[in-house]
């Protein structure tokens, strides 16, 4: 990682898994699909995108009102458990489960599973399926965001979250890398910076208003705060975002786009690749348009690794897609990487 960082910045311990994405996220496709009771709150919200919201004394036709998955109090012995899709399947470095307002019904003890089902598979496969440990059953506290390192390096489709023996809890991020399906890439050429297809974002000059994975994660940005925003800049220079490609490749088309940034967009741009050693211009820079997609076709035949956006002065980018192919070598090493067992 090479992470330039300022006070304010998102990334705030280069190197932590906590800066790896949340391959849970509902914005990445993730999706909380079964649990054994949610008689208090629903599941749902255990991936919920934004901060946990909590106003005491607030109380619906079942209690209390909790923003997070809250079950029961259990009168038999076993323990509760909810069952999470990730968005985007990987390996798992580490999972955050905060128990924010959850005082006097937080789960003394959580464990988290994992399992591998590619494919499409239904709940009854899913519930069946080979669960393997990712957190053994430990320490929770309440009212605390509770933080779990993971050792384990198997491609992870699912987890289970399980609260020993009941309880709440708000939220669930399961923060790890991306390991694609390249089969699913059929030889056409994709996007070679997006992170379901294996880039990831590796640095940034400033990060004060939003997470920079932001920029190539799926979907049509929602507003202003999903993407990529600097804070003003005072100084002479100007800002940049490194992306480490999906793989080896040879980008053909960008597209910079700046929707949602409507008073704050760069006035110019530029890309610069990197293929080892070799710096070379894909972009130069050119003039940008306020909260407008732009594409650019490139004139590239040389392959890559990563990929520097510079931005003048400062603003922010909220999707960067470069569209490209792998090198041969590059696809077979991605698929050297899904069989890994
Ligand atoms: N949602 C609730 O009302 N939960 C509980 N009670 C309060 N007051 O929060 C509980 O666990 O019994």
């Amino acid at each position: 990682m090479t992470q330039t960082l300022e006070p304010g910045d998102h990334l705030v311990d280069p190197g932590h898994w906590r800066t790896l994405p949340d391959l849970a996220a509902r914005a990445l496709g993730g999706a909380v699909l079964a649990a054994n009771d949610e008689s208090f709150a629903e599941k749902e919200s255990l991936i919920r995108p934004y901060p946990v919201v909590h106003q005491p004394h607030t109380f619906g036709h079942k209690g209390q009102l909790y923003d997070g998955w809250e079950t029961r109090r259990r009168r038999e012995s076993g323990h509760d458990w909810a069952i999470v899709r990730l968005g985007i399947p990987g390996t798992v470095s580490g999972v955050v489960v905060d128990t924010a307002y959850f005082t006097g019904n937080f789960p003394p003890r959580i464990s988290v599973d994992a399992c591998r089902l590619d494919g499409h598979p239904d709940l009854t496969e899913i519930l069946e399926a080979d669960w393997r440990p990712l957190v053994p059953v430990a320490e929770a506290k309440g009212d605390s965001v509770n933080e779990y390192a993971v050792r384990d390096t198997g491609r992870c489709t699912h987890v289970r979250l399980n609260m020993h023996p009941d309880g709440g809890i708000a939220r669930l991020r399961v923060h790890g890398t991306p390991v694609p399906d390249p089969s699913g890439f059929a030889d056409l050429p994709l996007d070679l910076a997006a992170l379901a297809n294996g880039a990831t974002v590796t640095g940034a000059s400033n990060a004060f208003y939003s997470n920079p994975v932001g920029a190539i994660t799926p979907g049509l940005p929602a507003s202003q705060a999903d993407g990529w925003e600097t804070a003003r800049r005072r100084e002479p220079g100007h800002e940049w975002l490194d992306v480490r490609l999906a793989g080896r490749g040879t980008v053909r088309v960008a597209e910079l786009d700046t929707t949602h940034l409507k008073h704050n967009a760069p006035g110019w741009a530029s890309l610069e690749a990197h293929d080892g050693e070799t710096a070379f211009t894909l972009l130069p820079r050119t003039k940008l348009q306020p909260d407008t997609p732009h594409r650019f076709v490139l004139d590239n035949d040389r392959p890559a690794t990563s990929v520097r956006l510079h931005i003048y002065p400062d603003g922010g980018m909220a999707r960067l897609r470069l569209y490209g192919r792998l090198t041969d070598d590059a696809l077979a090493e991605m698929r050297r990487r899904f069989d890994a067992p």
